[in-house]
């Protein structure tokens, strides 16, 4: 798992490793452009006419230590320095003097001196980027990503916020980005995601010891962080012995939810899944996937609670809400569904329309029990209303919201979108990433189902939900590939059950 830091920790971690390790600032910027450097000499090998813009800051130093580099390797170097080179200050302007003696050519921004270049190095703004773009950076950022040629960004790409990952209109749109030390909130959420193309990290000999009381506001992690965290499975397990999940969800006009759900739930290793859902549903949900034990909860005599005493068996988990609609079915199930998780006192996950019952429920009982351990798996918009935020609050800031969401319902909170945040009231995780095949529904259904899998098979609700998050990412990157549009919920299960068996 990586650290991930907003920038003014990262300014103290910087000093306070400098001192540590007894150099100057100045070597991190010199190792900031040679970790950079090493980047395109390595993703462009025939590179040669390099046009390096620079801002004001250290960034534009950053860039200016890479302009020495490439130029003493024998390219071509061009600096196109939106800020007079001469007013650059501390270790930007030792960069500049180190560089000076060189003459290279310099020129003024201009279409033709972007689309001439091999690469072009954005070394424009870094973490030190606050409000809108001024002067004439926008119709730079334009000119350059109209330039139709590759781009390396030098921490982040120019026009990105650091600490939120969103972005300024424009932003440069990079193909490389190589971010020094650690990764800021932009390299792991939101829109700066899009923006960063492929990812470097340059640690820049800058260690997890140097800290220095900063707290990370996040754990990047990925799929290979969490895999062997999944249960051996012994060559004499049994299916009792595999967990069973209990499933609830899918009125007459959502029946698929549920559906997936339970079939990504048995693909991914429970031992048994039964599965509530409208009568309407059963033998659709029978032909796509006869493993499951479907019971049909018919609305005249609202039977939850007769069909459970009539399958008086154990659950160790419950899926609650996947297409449950917003009827009167679906309130009922909700209510009687919601009161059997608190009695069994069985982790509860708490999904789709599940949030919209739950939300609905605590305003007219603000003091309602709560099922223990409670998962809850919001959108931007589920979680605006479990917080009474406005759903711009909650994309400006979803770390926030999903530390308010775990510490104001005692849950675990997912919440979905560019870069999924979980948080537990104690720590913040954010698994997966973007992409755009993922923009697709039933995704979350699939979630739900593993995250549900994976507990009722041994894992603890929190851990669970990490390693599904990765998994589920992992798998839905592997389907889609580089197709952009298209991809089923329903392909993501086999390649699930590829992943979890690894
Ligand atoms: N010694 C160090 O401090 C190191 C710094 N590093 C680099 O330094 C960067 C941070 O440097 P700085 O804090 O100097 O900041 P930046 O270089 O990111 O940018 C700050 C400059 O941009 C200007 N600026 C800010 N917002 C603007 C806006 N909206 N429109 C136009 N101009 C704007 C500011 O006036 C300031 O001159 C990092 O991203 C990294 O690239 C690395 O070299 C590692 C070592
Ligand atoms: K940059």
């Amino acid at each position: 798992m990586h650290p991930v830091f907003k920038a003014d920790s990262i300014k103290v971690i910087e000093q306070a490793a400098a001192k540590a390790q007894g150099f100057a600032l100045f070597e991190l910027m010199q190792r900031a452009g040679r970790a950079a450097y090493d980047c395109l000499e390595r993703e462009w090998p025939l590179a040669h006419r390099i046009v390096v813009v620079t801002g004001s800051g250290n960034n534009a130093g950053d860039g200016l230590v890479l302009a020495r580099l490439a130029t003493e390797a024998g390219m071509q170097v061009t600096l196109v320095p939106i800020k007079p080179l001469d007013e650059l200050r501390g270790d930007a302007a030792t960069a500049w003097k180190q560089l000076e003696s060189l003459n290279l050519t310099q020129r003024e921004p201009d279409a033709m001196i972007f689309e001439q270049a091999d690469v072009i190095v954005d070394a424009l703004l870094g973490t030190g980027f606050n409000g809108q773009l001024r002067d004439n950076y926008a119709e730079v950022i334009e000119q350059i990503n109209q330039a139709g040629i590759p781009v390396l960004a030098l921490d982040l790409p120019s026009g990105v916020y650091a600490d939120s990952g969103l972005c300024s209109e424009p932003h440069i749109q990079a193909d490389h980005t190589v971010s020094f030390i650690f990764y800021k909130v932009c390299q792991v959420i939101n829109e700066g995601l899009a923006a960063q193309g492929e990812l470097h990290l340059a640690s820049l000999g800058v260690s997890q010891s140097h800290f220095h009381q900063q707290q990370p506001v996040a754990w990047k992690q990925s799929y290979s962080d969490v895999i062997d965290e999944i249960p051996e499975r012994s060559a004499t397990a049994y299916k009792h012995a595999c967990g069973h999940l209990l499933c609830v969800g899918s009125d007459f006009t959502m029946g698929g939810a549920i559906m997936l759900a339970t079939e990504t739930a048995l693909r991914s290793g429970a031992g048994l899944v039964t599965t509530f859902l409208h009568p309407d549903n059963r033998s659709a949900a029978l032909g796509f996937c006869p493993e499951a034990m479907w019971h049909g909860v018919a609305f005249e005599e609202l039977s939850f609670n007769s069909l459970i005493d009539a399958n008086p068996k154990h659950f160790d988990a419950m899926v609650l809400g996947p297409g449950l609609g917003r009827s009167e079915w679906g309130r009922q199930v909700f209510e009687q569904s919601f009161a059997f998780a608190r009695q069994q006192k069985m982790p509860c996950l708490i999904d789709g329309d599940g949030l919209y019952w739950l939300q609905l429920f605590l305003e007219q009982e603000p003091k309602l029990e709560l099922p223990q351990p409670l998962i809850v798996t919001p959108h931007v918009g589920e979680a605006a209303r479990l917080l009474s935020w406005d759903t711009a609050k909650v994309s400006e800031d979803r770390i926030s919201a999903a530390q308010a969401i775990a510490d104001g319902y005692n849950c675990i909170c997912l919440l979905k979108g560019a870069g999924t945040i979980l948080a537990d009231g104690q720590q913040v995780v954010i698994a997966g990433g973007a992409h755009p095949a993922m923009a697709t529904a039933g995704l979350g259904d699939v979630l739900s189902g593993l995250i549900g899998s994976l507990i009722v098979q041994g894992m603890s609700p929190w851990d669970a939900t990490r390693v599904a998050t990765s998994i589920h990412f992992t798998a839905g990157v592997e389907v889609a590939r580089d197709r952009v549009r298209g991809m089923l919920a329903s392909e993501l299960i086999e390649s699930i059950h590829y992943w979890v068996n690894r």
